[in-house]
């Protein structure tokens, strides 16, 4: 934490000095590439004359591209921080060796251990999506997007069944692991897990694609949308960078995670414009009142999922709903005509009955349901009595 202050202190004052950059919008951070330093430092010089010369100018260039990435890193743990958020993009490197402040520089490098779960899973994506990315660049896959089955009803399929069934819409999960609870189910058929659902009821899907931490793909994405499941599909993903949200799209999504815990405000209000630009529903999960107020702030906000497990320490309580669902905060959603979904840990009708009584129109659940032998079934014992039509 001292580290951190004391990095905040200097960066300002670097920023007061040298002003060499404007930011416009988060989403350009990533543009400053770390591949871009390798690849001037990569550069060989043509002729043997002018080969000392040009090489000091690269590395020239290389360096300063390098100390402006450093800075851009810090400015947005910076932004992040002052919003409570503790989750930093990506392991703190400490400043450039060659980097030369206006005035000394102390850093205490807090190593490059991640402080919990979703810190590390949020340090992996960013490689992961880096790599994708240089893969499949951005107009290419906007170019794909023409390709894509047209966007489904996510938000309007989930008050459809609220009000055909009287309780909470379902997003029914499909999840063969986590990290808090290891394999859920070994026979894992995404379709026929998504089929089962389908039967049991549920409104619509969510469908893990993080393949590290939850043994889930996005061409378990692919089959489901592919194999005549109609629901809604959620695309379960730890979205940093908005190229995640076309890709999704690409991949037949019909929703998208936005983790308030993880993304600042100005980025969470560039992805909602980007989702309703392509005709996604954006699911924007909260997991305190801080986080439930600085998403009541944002505009266009229509569906809030209140995530019961905390994220950094998997602690589960589903209280959690009513309390940020008390007093104002619920008059003021009511209000906007935000629908809640009630996320993680509901495993009875009791669970369901809890958080419709908190205020949700919606639910997402997945390990209650799909350890059951058939999933179908395990959705009519969590609400206690049959659901589908
Ligand atoms: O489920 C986890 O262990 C987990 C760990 C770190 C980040 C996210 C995690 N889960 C994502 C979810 O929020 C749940 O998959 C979802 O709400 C369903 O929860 P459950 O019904 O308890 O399986």
């Amino acid at each position: 934490m001292e580290g951190l202050v004391s990095t905040r202190v200097s960066l300002r004052t670097t920023l007061c000095h040298r002003p060499k950059f404007s930011i416009r919008r988060p989403m350009d951070f990533p543009k400053l590439n770390r591949l871009s330093v390798a690849s001037i430092r990569a550069q060989q010089p043509e002729t043997k004359e002018g080969a000392v010369t040009v090489s000091a100018v690269r590395e020239e260039q290389a360096n300063t591209l390098q100390v402006k990435e450093w800075e851009v890193d810090m400015l947005q743990n910076e932004v992040a921080a002052s919003q409570g958020i503790r989750i930093r993009r990506r392991p703190p490197t400490g400043p450039p060796l060659h980097y030369v402040g206006p005035f000394e520089f102390r850093i205490q490098n807090e190593g490059n251990t991640p402080r919990n779960i979703l810190e590390e899973i949020i340090w992996h994506k960013d490689t992961e999506v880096s790599q994708l990315k240089e893969r499949r660049p951005l107009f290419q896959l906007k170019k794909s997007l023409e390709n894509a089955p047209p966007p489904r009803d996510f938000i309007g399929a989930l008050k459809e069944a609220n009000l055909r069934t009287g309780l909470p819409g379902l997003i029914a999960e499909v999840k063969k692991a986590s990290p808090s609870r290891g394999i859920l189910r070994e026979d894992f058929d995404p379709v026929e897990i998504a089929q089962a659902y389908e039967r049991g009821g549920a409104a619509c899907l969510s469908v893990l694609t993080d393949e590290k931490f939850f043994k889930g793909s996005f061409e378990n994405l692919e089959l489901i949308r592919k194999s005549g499941v109609k629901c809604p599909l959620l695309c379960k993903e730890f979205v940093i960078d908005a190229w995640q949200i076309y890709n999704a799209r690409a991949k037949g999504a019909d929703a998208i995670l936005l983790i308030a815990a993880v993304l600042p405000d100005l980025d969470i209000r560039y992805m909602v414009k980007i989702c309703k630009m392509l005709g996604l529903a954006a699911l924007v999960e909260v997991h305190d009142e801080r986080e439930m107020d600085r998403v009541l702030g944002i505009e266009g906000i229509e569906l809030i999922g209140i995530n019961n497990r905390n994220l950094e320490t998997f602690e589960v309580d589903i209280s959690n709903t009513r309390k940020l669902l008390e007093g104002e905060r619920g008059q003021l959603i009511q209000q906007k005509g935000i629908i809640v979904v009630g996320e993680s840990g509901l495993f009875t009708p009791d669970d369901i009955a809890y958080v419709q009584e908190a205020g949700v129109k919606a639910v997402l659940v997945g390990e209650s349901i799909v350890k059951q032998n058939d999933p179908a079934k395990g959705i009519t014992g969590l609400f206690g009595k049959e659901i589908s039509s």
